[in-house]
């Protein structure tokens, strides 16, 4: 998307066609600026600190960081240790274990000699296509947003929730939630956004608000606590998250808090819609609360925010009594029964393994309903 008029994707080779070039999210939005990646302990770096984030972005991160390994050695064990690496990152996202199946799958029976480049091809292929993706899952997204506008009095916003950041900051481009809103608002269709700032890493008041504000929609940064209020008193008209790993039966693992506002939805019949492109869907599992692996991170991201002091100097700031611990699950998991719709790159399902199956029937032979 752009920034300040120029089109960047979140992810890039740099002109030396081997080092890769990453937008450090850590740093936004008060400071615009790119790191270099030049082996598979830096990508791996950035994806454990979150230089990057967001399941899509992890995962092609993850790709260019197998093909860096390779350039230095480009043997079997090299690449085993390479995706070991990767893969030991951050547990949650699938798209990392998904995108480094792809790669292993590409690669391990290719001579040495042609792997860096193979390798290069792959994760060109992955960034593209997830590109196209999202792409995809606007268009239909678009649909749901124009539904529910063609109800309200002409010229009144479709006011729309969003919970942590599944814009083009967490993906190579577009977005899943924000796609949809991205193609609505470039069609006129007047939609305002409830962004949840989405402690304890503020991806939605630090990197969906920086997103929004960039591409001109109306948006404003509340308290992960408010939704509910804002529902009750009719204020919400949809919710659209994105997410991490979805079930083939439609349990959603997103950011933590993904859950309430669920709740909040279905208790006041606001739609809860969940954008995921497909690789985002771990096909072998049928229960999320029970089998997706949910993230603990660092109690210090409670204790401490990053921000900017009124001189305009940046920092982390320390917002909890000295000495008090902190819990960080970094995750939760919303029950198929509380998602309306699944939208992906082929269209909207319902949240269940029928619904799935009826969109990637080469995909669900065999899942457990
Ligand atoms: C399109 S995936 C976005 C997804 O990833 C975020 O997690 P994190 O920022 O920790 O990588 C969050 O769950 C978003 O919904």
């Amino acid at each position: 998307m752009k920034i300040h008029g120029r089109h960047y994707r979140t992810i890039w080779l740099d002109d030396d066609g081997w080092g890769v070039i990453v937008i450090d999210q850590t740093r936004l939005p008060f400071h615009f600026e790119t790191v270099r990646l030049a082996t598979a302990e830096a990508a791996a770096h950035a994806i454990r600190h979150m230089t990057v984030r967001g399941a899509p972005l992890i995962g092609a991160t993850a790709a260019y960081g197998v093909a860096l390994a390779l350039r230095v050695d480009a043997s079997d064990a090299a690449l085993e240790q390479a995706l070991a690496l990767l893969g030991a990152t951050r547990p949650t996202a699938v798209n990392l274990h998904w995108a480094l199946a792809r790669m292993r799958e590409r690669l391990i029976g290719l001579p040495e000699a042609e792997r860096v480049g193979a390798a290069y091809a792959e994760a060109g292929a992955i960034c593209d296509e997830d590109v196209a993706l999202c792409r995809a899952i606007g268009e239909h997204g678009l649909g749901v947003i124009r539904e529910i506008a063609e109800k309200k009095p002409a010229g009144e916003p479709v006011n729309i929730l969003t919970h942590c950041n599944a814009g083009w900051l967490a993906t190579v481009d577009w977005g899943t939630a924000l796609a949809p809103i991205y193609l609505a608002h470039d069609a006129g269709i007047p939609v305002h956004v409830w962004v949840d700032e989405t402690r304890p890493r503020n991806q939605g008041a630090a990197l969906s608000a920086y997103e929004l504000g960039s591409h001109g929609v109306p948006h404003a940064v509340i308290v992960d606590n408010a939704g509910g209020h804002l529902m009750q008193h009719g204020q919400v008209d949809m919710v659209i998250v994105g997410t991490d790993r979805t079930t083939a039966t439609g349990d959603v693992a997103n950011k933590i808090g993904t859950y309430l506002k669920a709740l909040a939805a279905k208790d006041n019949g606001v739609p809860f819609y969940v954008a995921l492109p497909s690789p985002t869907i771990d096909w072998r599992l049928a229960d999320g609360l029970k089998e997706i692996p949910i993230e603990e991170r660092a109690g210090r991201e409670v204790t401490h925010l990053f921000g900017q002091g009124e001189d305009g100097s940046t920092g982390f700031f320390q917002v909890a009594a000295p000495g008090s611990p902190a819990c960080n699950p970094a995750f939760d998991v919303t029950p198929a029964r509380l998602v309306t719709g699944l939208i992906t790159e082929r269209g909207i399902a319902p949240a269940s393994a029928e619904g799935l199956a009826r969109l990637f029937p080469e995909m669900t032979s065999g899942v457990a309903a």
